[in-house]
């Protein structure tokens, strides 16, 4: 080999060293900014924070069209804490929540992986709403436990920037630490609320409801007496939250809890079970008398319609499952009782909404034509 060739090798070996150098550099400067931005994730101290993080932080840092957070959220347990906290849901239109994924876009029926591929308007546009010119979108897991909170993603005008040969093992574990981060913010807000009061109704919660079943049910043991359970659920709820918004739904609920309220004794105990559901107790109420409570509670809430700011009149109706229990003397395990009792009560709620819903079922027996009457 001549002199020159080997100096020709050589420039061309340096070249190559400074390109894998510079290249180097840029995986180094590449990593640095992911680390900063998982650090932001992690730092968010609340939920409006992290939501600036994960919506304008990442879409900033990796130069995207549109990043959306889409979370499940089948209680509006979050929207919740974000409305406690002053949080205005409109200020963050790319954070989106769903009851179930399923349905807003094929790759979340079987969603393990951060799924990369070409954008296509008939599968993605609820998940990157108001948003277009998108060509290549990444969706992202967004798991805790074996838990799906929802899904992260990326939207980008590059047709070739989320491409289906991509590796995805750096949007994973994103994905990873954005769950933590979520939880994590999600857990901090709950711990501020945990009392034992619904925020929405000002009704107590499930928590109260728990442990007043159970000295309900000691004190009914003691005085041989009966405890009757109601379990309340609101028809077609989920009808009036996709027509006339979530806001219109929560309306609904603090009005029929303030309906129901009206016909509760001081002496019953009553809870927003969850969702769209209400239970109420009734000590040492004869079955005929919980029937007429059950006929009274479901006309006060179908009689008026709700009128709504926007004056739409809203018909609301319940259905209502009835059950009581007598807990005999020597029975040790009050817990189990319990179950039984809202199972019991359960089972007749599910038969009035099988009968067609607006209307009441015990639990044994049938409900008389007019239990008031
Ligand atoms: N606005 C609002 N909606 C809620 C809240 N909690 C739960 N939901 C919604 O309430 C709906 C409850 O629906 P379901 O109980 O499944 O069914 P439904 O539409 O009431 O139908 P039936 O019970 O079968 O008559 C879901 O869409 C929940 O997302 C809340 O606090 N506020």
């Amino acid at each position: 080999m001549s002199a020159r060739d080997l100096q020709g090798e050589i420039r061309e070996l340096r070249g190559r060293i400074a390109a894998l150098m510079d290249e180097a550099a840029n995986n180094e400067k590449l990593l640095r900014r992911s680390q900063e931005r998982e650090l932001e994730l992690l730092k968010a101290e609340n939920m409006s924070q992290l939501f600036d993080a994960i919506c304008k932080g990442l879409k900033a840092s990796y130069a995207l069209e549109s990043v959306t957070l889409l979370l499940l959220d089948p209680q509006h347990e979050i929207r919740h804490l974000l409305i406690a906290d002053n949080v205005k849901l409109e200020d963050f239109p790319q954070v989106l929540f769903t009851d179930a994924l399923a349905g807003m876009a094929p790759q979340f029926n079987s969603f393990h992986r951060p799924w990369l591929g070409p954008y296509m308007g008939c599968d993605h546009q609820l998940v990157f709403p108001n948003v277009t010119g998108l060509k290549s979108a990444a969706l992202i897991p967004l798991r805790r436990q074996d838990r799906l909170l929802g899904s992260l993603n990326f939207g980008s005008i590059d047709e070739k920037r989320f491409s289906r040969h991509l590796a995805t093992d750096f949007l994973a574990h994103l994905g990873v630490i954005a769950s933590f981060a979520i939880e994590n913010t999600i857990n901090r807000a709950r711990l501020v609320r945990s009392g034992l009061t619904d925020f929405l109704t000002g009704w107590h919660n499930r928590r109260y409801l728990n442990a007043r079943l159970k000295e309900e049910l000691a004190r009914a043991q003691r005085q041989g007496t009966s405890l009757t359970c109601l379990v309340i659920d609101l028809d077609r709820f989920k009808q009036i939250n996709d027509q006339h918004g979530h806001l219109a739904g929560d309306m609904a609920l603090r009005e029929a809890a303030q309906r129901v309220d009206a016909h509760i004794r001081g002496s019953d105990a009553a809870a927003r079970f969850g969702g769209d559901e209400f239970v109420v107790l009734a000590p040492a109420i004869a079955p005929k008398q919980a029937a007429c409570l059950a006929e009274r509670i479901r006309a006060t809430v179908c009689d008026t319609p709700l009128t709504l700011p926007s004056g739409v009149q809203l018909n609301m109706t319940v259905s209502i499952g009835v059950a009581w229990i007598t807990v005999a003397r020597d029975e040790a395990d009050l817990k189990a009782a319990a179950e039984r009792l809202l199972a019991d009560a359960d089972a007749a709620l599910y038969r009035a909404k099988q009968a067609g819903r607006n209307r009441a079922a015990l639990a044994s027996g049938e409900m008389p034509d007019k239990p008031c009457g």
